[in-house]
């Protein structure tokens, strides 16, 4: 198994305890604010992403396959009311094996079969030239590392039950799949700061975003809510300002790409905020627009203040 090695400045630059993979460029770290961690925080055991063997297939052990069955029994509980019914056919279409990680021949074959996708076994977080790359040729990264136990409710970086469980479901979908596939186009062609622009469209959509206008039937389609038990629970429960504690609840906000644009997102912690598309559709009305000239527009106006305590640097 490949050891990654752990660099000072991308760990401060995605929070102390994540993992710095050795493709890891300096475009690629996720926090979008000039937050630093504290370097007195616990320093975590890093984890170690595996590599396919010749024919493609990954050995896990016994604790690994038991805390993907942990999880999935989890998510089981929680996910039927509060994921889009596109997520629900997308999940049972992968029929996921209940007790093992499964191995990604049989999610491509799936994903093949539904949108023409396949995934692409990475070793944790990409820098963004390879993950655009991927996307634009319809693969779709995955880390082969599973979460520890202490890890289980929510985990800073994408491990391969976010990739699988969180976002490979909706890949069968096709506005969802075409707006993956325009999102990495975009990308390839776009300059390192416009990247970060795009880095937020993708935050609020593919990996943090609602659907659904009204907030009876608001139901979750970002995988990175997703694959988080506690973040599945915690996004629907929506705060309004009459609530008592507003600060524990989140803030429901409409969709509006100039704005999504302007937003700062912290990926170490918990979403304060989540934008809420009408329905699935629209993310291809999305990928049809103007995205780049908003782009621009983002980039003239600057970003929105953090919603989240930002540490001086
Ligand atoms: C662009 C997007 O917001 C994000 O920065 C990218 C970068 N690298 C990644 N790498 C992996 N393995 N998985 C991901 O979801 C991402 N997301
Ligand atoms: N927080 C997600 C994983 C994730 C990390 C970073 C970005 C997106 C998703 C989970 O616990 O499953
Ligand atoms: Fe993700």
């Amino acid at each position: 198994m490949e050891r990654l090695p752990h660099t000072n400045s991308v760990n401060k630059a995605i929070g102390a305890n994540s993992v710095a993979c050795k493709t890891l460029g300096t475009d690629a770290s996720h926090d979008d604010s000039a937050y630093k961690k504290q370097d007195s925080m616990p320093k975590k055991q890093p984890y170690v992403s595996h590599q396919p063997d010749s024919h493609g297939h990954i050995h896990y052990s016994d604790d690994e396959n038991g805390m993907w069955q942990a999880l999935l029994e989890r998510q089981a509980e929680q996910i039927p009311n509060r994921a889009c019914p596109a997520y629900l056919d997308g999940l049972k279409k992968l029929n996921l094996p209940a007790t093992r990680i499964p191995q990604l021949h049989d999610i491509d074959a799936v994903l093949q079969a539904t949108t023409g996708w396949q995934t692409a076994a990475v070793p944790a977080l990409i820098s963004f030239g390879k993950f655009f790359k991927l996307l634009a040729n319809k693969s779709f990264p995955v880390a082969t590392f599973i979460r520890r136990f202490d890890d289980m409710d929510y985990i800073e970086e994408p491990d391969i039950f976010h990739e699988i469980v969180g976002h490979c479901p909706l890949l069968t979908h096709p506005a969802f799949a075409t707006f993956n596939e325009t999102y990495g186009k975009l990308g390839l062609n776009a300059t390192k700061e416009e990247r970060w622009f795009l880095a937020r469209l993708y935050w609020f959509t593919i990996e943090f975003g609602l659907v659904g206008q009204n907030q009876s039937s608001r139901r979750i389609y970002g995988g990175g809510i997703l694959s988080s038990p506690s973040e599945t629970v915690y996004a629907l429960n929506a705060g309004s300002e009459k609530q008592a504690e507003p600060q524990h609840k989140p803030e429901h906000r409409a969709f509006d790409l100039l704005d999504v644009l302007r937003t700062p997102y912290r990926i170490d912690h918990i979403q304060p905020i989540y934008y809420v598309i009408d329905d699935l559709d629209t993310l291809f009305d999305i990928v049809n627009s103007d995205i780049m000239g908003m782009v621009k527009q983002a980039m003239s106006l600057g970003l929105f203040e953090p919603s989240y305590a930002v540490k001086n640097a």
